[in-house]
């Protein structure tokens, strides 16, 4: 039986795929096997001994010590792409929003309650709504900051409404820069964007590189009245800068999915409750994906979209399977292996999978392993975490 704890509000249609005859998922589970989430911060708790692999049912994992997991052999999975459409779609209320004052028009509707003559709301209304005016997107540049699952995705949206797009990506992979339409031109650093762009849009992981990218400098190179919205992350804005920005009359409007207590009551800031991936289709696509990976890993080894682990997959030869996960340096594999051959067990298959400090194993083996056998598997120096799946 696997124990798995869940945190947040996980879609029942990625829970119902956890067999319980096999499963046991719960969010009071003290001592997991696995541990399924979204928005929870793990950085305060200390993880039981007992988790061998967290699955983030979302695209960010900054609440996560994926550093601390990887020294301890605990597999990070994240869900790549299984949201990028509801933050696509939330980024194009973003810029309507921030272009057409339709909050300030739908309020003041709202607040002629005194009125009762509908000809003279007709009329009033008709006077009074250039006051609610605003632009369009079309023939507007937008600067796409980060290309990848979202990114690109926005990017293709834009291009669909006539606006202009160019894009800065340092980091961009071979894979997603495929699927970027080819009229995304591409800028060759931040400041190059920010000049050229009317709205510029976030799309880039809250990691180390990327705090504060959006700073008092960077916004220095802003288009007078430029509007920026952020649907990444918190850390990758720094709001005071932005409120300065935005007082000075430079910067023309925020919009973000991360509100900060600086960035209430202005009305040129919008902010919304960390919704991006808010949707019924988001939810379920994320917690479909991170359970199938995080059953795959269980109760066969495999690792398909860790953050921190490589990618493998070692279809069973029978027998009986072990992995284990050792720092990467030479001659770990070769004293495992000797283990075995100690031991008269015969190996039937296997796979071995590196990643930055990491190495990860999965091997088949004929005869049962004995716990002394699995012993000495974990005795062996470098040798940081080990299994035996049935
Ligand atoms: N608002 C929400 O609810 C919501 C929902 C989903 C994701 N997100 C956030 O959006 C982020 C991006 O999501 P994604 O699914 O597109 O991830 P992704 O990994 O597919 O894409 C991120 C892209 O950013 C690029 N990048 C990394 N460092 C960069 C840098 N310094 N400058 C420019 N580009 C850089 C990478 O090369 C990659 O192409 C997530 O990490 C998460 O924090 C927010
Ligand atoms: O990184 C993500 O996937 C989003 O920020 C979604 O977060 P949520 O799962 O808490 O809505």
């Amino acid at each position: 039986m696997f124990h798995i704890k869940t945190y947040n509000a996980i879609s029942n249609k990625g829970l119902d795929r956890f067999n319980r005859e096999l499963y046991q998922v719960s969010a009071d589970c003290e001592q997991p096997d696995a541990v399924v989430l979204r928005s929870q911060s793990l950085h305060d708790q200390d993880l039981p001994s007992t988790v061998k692999a967290i699955a983030r049912a979302g695209a960010g994992v900054n609440n996560v010590p994926v550093e601390a997991c990887t020294k301890a052999g605990v597999v990070v999975f994240n869900t790549p792409g299984a949201n990028a459409n509801a933050v696509k779609e939330l980024v194009l209320a973003g810029l309507l929003l921030s272009s057409r004052d339709i909050t300030g028009g739908m309020r003041y509707v709202q607040s002629l309650t005194e009125m009762t003559d509908a000809d003279a709301m007709g009329k009033l209304l008709e006077k009074e709504k250039k006051r609610f005016a605003g632009n369009e997107l079309y023939g507007r540049t937008l600067g796409v900051v980060g290309l990848g699952a979202i990114g690109s995705m926005v990017a293709e949206m834009a291009l669909a409404l006539g606006m202009d797009v160019v894009g800065f990506d340092p980091a961009l992979s071979v894979e997603a820069a495929w699927k970027l339409p080819s009229q995304v031109e591409k800028m060759d650093n931040l400041q190059a964007l920010m000049a050229r762009s009317d709205y510029i849009t976030l799309h880039v992981p809250a990691i180390a590189p990327t705090r504060h990218m959006i700073n008092a400098e960077v916004l220095q190179a802003v288009k007078a009245g430029a509007v920026l919205l952020n649907f990444a992350r918190e850390s990758i804005v720094d709001a005071d800068a932005v409120v300065a920005s935005l007082d000075e009359g430079r910067l023309g409007m925020y919009v973000c999915d991360f509100p900060e207590p600086n960035l209430l009551q202005r009305p040129d800031v919008l902010a919304m409750p960390h919704i991006g991936a808010s949707t019924a289709e988001a939810e379920e696509n994320c917690a479909v994906m991170a359970v199938d990976q995080l059953k795959d890993f269980l109760e066969s080894g495999n690792i398909k979209n860790s953050v921190n682990f490589p990618q493998i997959n070692l279809p069973r030869s029978g027998g009986y399977r072990i992995t284990f996960v050792n720092d990467n340096v030479s001659g770990v594999l070769g004293n495992v292996l000797s283990v075995f051959t100690q031991n008269n067990i015969n190996v039937l298959d296997m796979m071995n999978k590196s990643r930055d400090d990491i190495a990860y194993n999965i091997l088949d083996v004929e005869q049962v392993p004995s716990a002394e056998v699995i012993k000495a598997i974990g005795d062996v120096e470098h040798v940081i975490a080990i299994r035996v799946l049935n």
